[in-house]
Protein backbone atom coordinates (compact mmCIF):
# COMPACT_ATOMS: atom_id res chain seq x y z
CA UNK A 1 0.00 0.00 0.00
CA UNK A 2 2.65 2.63 -1.36
CA UNK A 3 0.21 4.66 -1.89
CA UNK A 4 -2.04 5.51 0.80
CA UNK A 5 -3.78 8.89 1.32
CA UNK A 6 -2.71 9.54 -2.30
CA UNK A 7 -5.02 11.22 -4.70
CA UNK A 8 -4.80 10.14 -8.90
CA UNK A 9 -6.50 11.26 -11.68
CA UNK A 10 -6.02 8.94 -14.72
CA UNK A 11 -7.16 9.46 -17.95
CA UNK A 12 -9.17 7.49 -20.57
CA UNK A 13 -9.61 5.02 -17.54
CA UNK A 14 -13.00 3.34 -18.60
CA UNK A 15 -10.71 0.73 -20.12
CA UNK A 16 -7.33 -0.75 -21.46
CA UNK A 17 -4.19 0.46 -19.56
CA UNK A 18 -6.17 3.06 -17.95
CA UNK A 19 -8.73 1.13 -16.25
CA UNK A 20 -5.57 -1.04 -14.91
CA UNK A 21 -3.57 1.92 -13.57
CA UNK A 22 -6.72 2.93 -11.61
CA UNK A 23 -7.36 -0.46 -10.68
CA UNK A 24 -3.53 -1.10 -9.49
CA UNK A 25 -3.31 2.96 -7.99
CA UNK A 26 -6.54 1.82 -5.62
CA UNK A 27 -5.15 -1.54 -4.66
CA UNK A 28 -1.80 0.48 -3.36
CA UNK A 29 -4.02 2.38 -1.24
CA UNK A 30 -4.67 5.79 -3.63
CA UNK A 31 -7.72 7.59 -4.51
CA UNK A 32 -8.81 7.78 -8.12
CA UNK A 33 -10.44 9.94 -10.32
CA UNK A 34 -11.28 8.11 -13.54
CA UNK A 35 -11.94 10.07 -16.60
CA UNK A 36 -12.41 9.25 -20.30
CA UNK A 37 -14.89 10.47 -22.88
CA UNK A 38 -16.59 7.26 -22.81
CA UNK A 39 -19.65 7.40 -20.70
CA UNK A 40 -18.89 3.87 -19.34
CA UNK A 41 -16.13 4.50 -17.33
CA UNK A 42 -18.84 5.19 -14.72
CA UNK A 43 -19.62 1.51 -14.10
CA UNK A 44 -15.42 0.52 -13.85
CA UNK A 45 -15.01 3.51 -10.92
CA UNK A 46 -18.19 2.20 -9.03
CA UNK A 47 -16.83 -1.21 -9.49
CA UNK A 48 -13.37 0.22 -7.10
CA UNK A 49 -15.95 1.24 -4.38
CA UNK A 50 -15.73 4.53 -2.63
CA UNK A 51 -12.37 4.96 -3.46
CA UNK A 52 -12.95 6.16 -7.20
CA UNK A 53 -14.87 8.36 -8.83
CA UNK A 54 -15.36 8.94 -12.36
CA UNK A 55 -16.15 12.18 -14.84
CA UNK A 56 -16.76 11.93 -18.16
CA UNK A 57 -14.23 14.66 -20.01
CA UNK A 58 -12.66 15.17 -23.51
CA UNK A 59 -9.27 16.03 -21.95
CA UNK A 60 -8.16 17.20 -25.34
CA UNK A 61 -10.90 20.30 -24.34
CA UNK A 62 -9.41 23.00 -21.50
CA UNK A 63 -12.73 23.69 -20.09
CA UNK A 64 -13.52 19.56 -19.66
CA UNK A 65 -10.25 19.40 -18.16
CA UNK A 66 -10.76 22.34 -15.87
CA UNK A 67 -13.96 20.55 -15.29
CA UNK A 68 -12.12 17.73 -14.11
CA UNK A 69 -9.72 19.47 -12.34
CA UNK A 70 -12.01 21.23 -10.16
CA UNK A 71 -14.36 18.22 -9.36
CA UNK A 72 -11.39 15.97 -8.73
CA UNK A 73 -10.59 18.80 -5.75
CA UNK A 74 -14.24 18.65 -4.57
CA UNK A 75 -14.09 14.72 -4.40
CA UNK A 76 -11.28 14.12 -3.04
CA UNK A 77 -9.48 17.33 -1.70
CA UNK A 78 -6.01 17.27 -3.38
CA UNK A 79 -3.95 15.45 -6.25
CA UNK A 80 -0.76 13.81 -5.90
CA UNK A 81 -0.67 12.07 -9.23
CA UNK A 82 -1.33 12.15 -12.84
CA UNK A 83 -1.79 9.79 -14.83
CA UNK A 84 -1.73 11.08 -19.01
CA UNK A 85 -3.17 7.91 -20.29
CA UNK A 86 -5.83 8.93 -23.20
CA UNK A 87 -4.81 8.00 -26.59
CA UNK A 88 -6.16 7.30 -30.35
CA UNK A 89 -4.65 6.03 -33.05
CA UNK A 90 -5.81 6.53 -36.84
CA UNK A 91 -4.21 4.51 -39.64
CA UNK A 92 -3.55 5.95 -43.40
CA UNK A 93 -0.72 6.33 -45.95
CA UNK A 94 1.52 9.56 -45.55
CA UNK A 95 0.23 11.19 -48.93
CA UNK A 96 -3.63 9.73 -48.21
CA UNK A 97 -3.61 11.26 -44.40
CA UNK A 98 -6.21 14.20 -43.71
CA UNK A 99 -5.39 16.92 -42.23
CA UNK A 100 -8.41 17.07 -39.27
CA UNK A 101 -7.23 13.21 -38.57
CA UNK A 102 -3.69 14.13 -37.89
CA UNK A 103 -5.07 17.31 -36.12
CA UNK A 104 -7.12 15.05 -33.81
CA UNK A 105 -4.42 12.27 -32.83
CA UNK A 106 -2.01 15.12 -32.01
CA UNK A 107 -4.97 16.89 -30.02
CA UNK A 108 -5.58 13.99 -28.14
CA UNK A 109 -2.36 11.99 -27.62
CA UNK A 110 -0.26 15.47 -27.01
CA UNK A 111 -2.33 18.56 -26.23
CA UNK A 112 -4.37 17.18 -23.76
CA UNK A 113 -1.31 16.07 -21.78
CA UNK A 114 -0.33 19.29 -21.74
CA UNK A 115 -3.52 20.77 -20.81
CA UNK A 116 -3.87 18.14 -17.91
CA UNK A 117 -0.51 18.24 -16.67
CA UNK A 118 -0.58 21.90 -16.58
CA UNK A 119 -4.05 22.53 -15.13
CA UNK A 120 -2.71 19.61 -12.09
CA UNK A 121 0.76 21.16 -11.43
CA UNK A 122 -0.43 24.46 -10.97
CA UNK A 123 -2.80 22.87 -8.22
CA UNK A 124 0.17 20.73 -6.95
CA UNK A 125 2.09 24.39 -6.48
CA UNK A 126 -0.63 26.01 -4.87
CA UNK A 127 -0.33 23.48 -1.68
CA UNK A 128 2.37 24.66 0.42
CA UNK A 129 2.14 22.35 2.88
CA UNK A 130 4.56 19.41 3.90
CA UNK A 131 3.26 17.57 0.89
CA UNK A 132 3.56 19.85 -1.73
CA UNK A 133 5.17 18.25 -4.96
CA UNK A 134 3.50 15.43 -6.53
CA UNK A 135 3.99 13.14 -10.08
CA UNK A 136 2.60 13.24 -13.10
CA UNK A 137 2.92 10.00 -15.49
CA UNK A 138 2.66 10.28 -19.23
CA UNK A 139 1.71 7.06 -21.47
CA UNK A 140 4.19 7.45 -24.41
CA UNK A 141 5.06 3.94 -26.87
CA UNK A 142 7.90 2.65 -28.43
CA UNK A 143 6.52 4.36 -31.42
CA UNK A 144 8.47 7.68 -29.38
CA UNK A 145 11.28 6.32 -31.66
CA UNK A 146 9.87 3.21 -34.00
CA UNK A 147 7.90 4.60 -36.81
CA UNK A 148 5.63 2.81 -38.32
CA UNK A 149 4.94 4.25 -41.94
CA UNK A 150 0.92 4.11 -41.65
CA UNK A 151 0.21 5.47 -37.95
CA UNK A 152 1.85 8.95 -39.15
CA UNK A 153 -0.21 11.18 -36.33
CA UNK A 154 0.23 8.63 -33.77
CA UNK A 155 4.18 8.16 -34.41
CA UNK A 156 4.84 12.01 -34.26
CA UNK A 157 2.46 12.43 -31.11
CA UNK A 158 4.23 9.92 -29.25
CA UNK A 159 7.64 11.77 -30.39
CA UNK A 160 6.15 14.42 -28.92
CA UNK A 161 5.20 12.89 -25.70
CA UNK A 162 8.95 11.94 -24.81
CA UNK A 163 9.85 15.64 -25.37
CA UNK A 164 6.84 16.91 -23.28
CA UNK A 165 8.16 14.66 -20.43
CA UNK A 166 11.59 16.04 -20.27
CA UNK A 167 10.24 19.60 -20.49
CA UNK A 168 8.16 19.54 -17.96
CA UNK A 169 10.32 17.73 -15.74
CA UNK A 170 12.79 20.27 -15.98
CA UNK A 171 10.01 23.51 -15.47
CA UNK A 172 8.37 21.24 -12.51
CA UNK A 173 11.46 20.23 -10.79
CA UNK A 174 11.72 23.32 -8.47
CA UNK A 175 8.49 22.51 -6.95
CA UNK A 176 8.72 18.78 -6.21
CA UNK A 177 6.72 18.08 -9.18
CA UNK A 178 7.92 14.62 -10.87
CA UNK A 179 7.40 13.68 -14.74
CA UNK A 180 8.06 10.96 -16.55
CA UNK A 181 6.98 8.45 -19.35
CA UNK A 182 6.82 4.82 -19.87
CA UNK A 183 6.98 3.72 -23.23
CA UNK A 184 4.74 0.57 -23.67
CA UNK A 185 5.18 -2.38 -26.45
CA UNK A 186 2.18 -3.79 -27.98
CA UNK A 187 -0.01 -4.25 -24.80
CA UNK A 188 -3.52 -6.48 -25.41
CA UNK A 189 -6.02 -3.83 -25.62
CA UNK A 190 -8.54 -2.72 -28.11
CA UNK A 191 -6.36 -0.11 -29.10
CA UNK A 192 -3.70 -2.26 -30.44
CA UNK A 193 -6.44 -4.87 -31.62
CA UNK A 194 -7.67 -2.66 -34.23
CA UNK A 195 -4.55 -1.20 -35.15
CA UNK A 196 -2.13 -3.63 -35.16
CA UNK A 197 -3.35 -7.13 -34.02
CA UNK A 198 -5.69 -7.67 -36.35
CA UNK A 199 -4.50 -11.09 -37.86
CA UNK A 200 -2.31 -13.74 -38.00
CA UNK A 201 0.25 -11.58 -40.22
CA UNK A 202 0.06 -8.94 -38.04
CA UNK A 203 0.18 -10.72 -34.64
CA UNK A 204 3.30 -12.86 -36.22
CA UNK A 205 4.87 -9.34 -37.26
CA UNK A 206 4.90 -7.78 -34.19
CA UNK A 207 6.35 -10.83 -32.37
CA UNK A 208 9.09 -10.94 -35.09
CA UNK A 209 10.50 -7.87 -32.98
CA UNK A 210 9.56 -9.02 -29.41
CA UNK A 211 12.63 -10.81 -27.89
CA UNK A 212 10.62 -12.12 -24.71
CA UNK A 213 8.07 -13.67 -27.66
CA UNK A 214 4.42 -12.17 -26.61
CA UNK A 215 2.82 -9.06 -25.96
CA UNK A 216 1.78 -7.32 -22.82
CA UNK A 217 -0.89 -7.16 -20.81
CA UNK A 218 -2.26 -4.07 -19.41
CA UNK A 219 -1.67 -4.80 -15.86
CA UNK A 220 2.31 -4.74 -16.50
CA UNK A 221 1.87 -1.28 -17.66
CA UNK A 222 -0.07 -0.40 -14.43
CA UNK A 223 2.42 -1.68 -12.15
CA UNK A 224 5.20 0.47 -13.75
CA UNK A 225 3.07 3.58 -13.08
CA UNK A 226 2.28 2.80 -9.26
CA UNK A 227 6.03 2.05 -9.50
CA UNK A 228 6.50 5.52 -10.76
CA UNK A 229 4.05 7.18 -8.44
CA UNK A 230 5.41 6.33 -5.08
CA UNK A 231 8.36 7.59 -3.29
CA UNK A 232 10.38 4.36 -4.58
CA UNK A 233 11.17 6.34 -7.53
CA UNK A 234 11.74 9.60 -6.11
CA UNK A 235 14.84 9.93 -7.65
CA UNK A 236 13.40 9.78 -11.00
CA UNK A 237 12.04 12.27 -13.44
CA UNK A 238 12.19 13.10 -17.07
CA UNK A 239 12.65 9.51 -17.95
CA UNK A 240 10.82 7.22 -20.82
CA UNK A 241 10.50 3.63 -19.27
CA UNK A 242 10.42 1.30 -22.25
CA UNK A 243 8.08 -1.75 -21.26
CA UNK A 244 8.08 -3.33 -24.60
CA UNK A 245 9.18 -7.26 -24.37
CA UNK A 246 13.18 -6.18 -25.63
CA UNK A 247 11.77 -4.35 -28.69
CA UNK A 248 13.54 -1.60 -28.68
CA UNK A 249 16.94 -3.48 -27.57
CA UNK A 250 16.44 -5.10 -30.72
CA UNK A 251 18.16 -4.97 -34.41
CA UNK A 252 17.07 -8.22 -36.03
CA UNK A 253 14.40 -10.33 -36.01
CA UNK A 254 13.71 -13.30 -33.50
CA UNK A 255 12.16 -16.82 -34.71
CA UNK A 256 8.53 -16.64 -33.73
CA UNK A 257 6.95 -19.71 -32.05
CA UNK A 258 3.70 -20.49 -33.82
N1 LIG B 1 -2.24 -0.90 -26.48
C1 LIG B 1 -0.98 -0.73 -26.88
O1 LIG B 1 -0.38 -1.61 -27.55
C2 LIG B 1 -0.24 0.52 -26.54
C3 LIG B 1 -0.89 1.65 -26.04
N2 LIG B 1 -0.14 2.78 -25.76
C4 LIG B 1 -0.77 3.98 -25.23
O2 LIG B 1 -1.45 3.66 -24.03
C5 LIG B 1 -2.58 4.53 -23.87
C6 LIG B 1 -3.82 3.69 -23.63
O3 LIG B 1 -3.94 2.81 -24.73
P1 LIG B 1 -5.00 1.59 -24.71
O4 LIG B 1 -5.38 1.26 -23.32
O5 LIG B 1 -4.41 0.54 -25.59
O6 LIG B 1 -6.21 2.27 -25.48
P2 LIG B 1 -7.79 2.05 -25.37
O7 LIG B 1 -8.34 2.56 -26.65
O8 LIG B 1 -8.07 0.66 -24.94
O9 LIG B 1 -8.20 3.06 -24.17
C7 LIG B 1 -8.01 4.45 -24.34
C8 LIG B 1 -9.19 5.15 -23.73
O10 LIG B 1 -9.03 6.56 -23.86
C9 LIG B 1 -10.27 7.10 -24.34
N3 LIG B 1 -10.10 8.41 -24.99
C10 LIG B 1 -9.87 8.66 -26.30
N4 LIG B 1 -9.85 9.97 -26.53
C11 LIG B 1 -10.10 10.59 -25.35
C12 LIG B 1 -10.22 11.94 -24.95
N5 LIG B 1 -10.08 12.94 -25.83
N6 LIG B 1 -10.48 12.21 -23.66
C13 LIG B 1 -10.63 11.19 -22.77
N7 LIG B 1 -10.53 9.88 -23.08
C14 LIG B 1 -10.26 9.60 -24.36
C15 LIG B 1 -10.75 6.04 -25.30
O11 LIG B 1 -12.08 6.22 -25.69
P3 LIG B 1 -12.47 5.73 -27.19
O12 LIG B 1 -12.34 4.25 -27.19
O13 LIG B 1 -13.86 6.23 -27.37
O14 LIG B 1 -11.48 6.39 -28.12
C16 LIG B 1 -10.50 4.79 -24.47
O15 LIG B 1 -11.55 4.54 -23.59
C17 LIG B 1 -2.64 5.37 -25.14
O16 LIG B 1 -2.02 6.62 -24.92
C18 LIG B 1 -1.81 4.56 -26.14
O17 LIG B 1 -1.24 5.38 -27.14
C19 LIG B 1 1.21 2.83 -25.96
C20 LIG B 1 1.87 1.73 -26.43
C21 LIG B 1 1.19 0.50 -26.75
C1 LIG C 1 -1.06 1.83 -32.55
C2 LIG C 1 0.20 1.05 -32.24
O1 LIG C 1 0.60 0.27 -33.23
C3 LIG C 1 -0.05 0.28 -30.93
O2 LIG C 1 0.10 1.25 -29.96
C4 LIG C 1 1.44 1.32 -29.72
O3 LIG C 1 1.97 2.31 -29.32
C5 LIG C 1 2.10 0.04 -30.03
O4 LIG C 1 3.09 0.13 -31.01
C6 LIG C 1 0.94 -0.75 -30.51
O5 LIG C 1 1.34 -1.66 -31.47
Amino acid sequence: MKLTDKVAIVTGAAQGIGLACAERLVREGARVMLTDVRPDGAAAASALGDAARFVQADVSMKADVDALVAATLAAFGRIDILVNNAGVTHAADFLDLDEDDFDRVLRINLKSMFLCSQAVAREMVKRQDTQRGGCIINMSSVNAELAIPNQVPYVVSKGGVNQLTRVASISLAQYGIRVNAIGPGTILTELAKQAVLAGPEARHKILSRTPLGRCGEPEEIAGIAAFLASDDASYITGQTLYADGGRMALNYTVPVKD
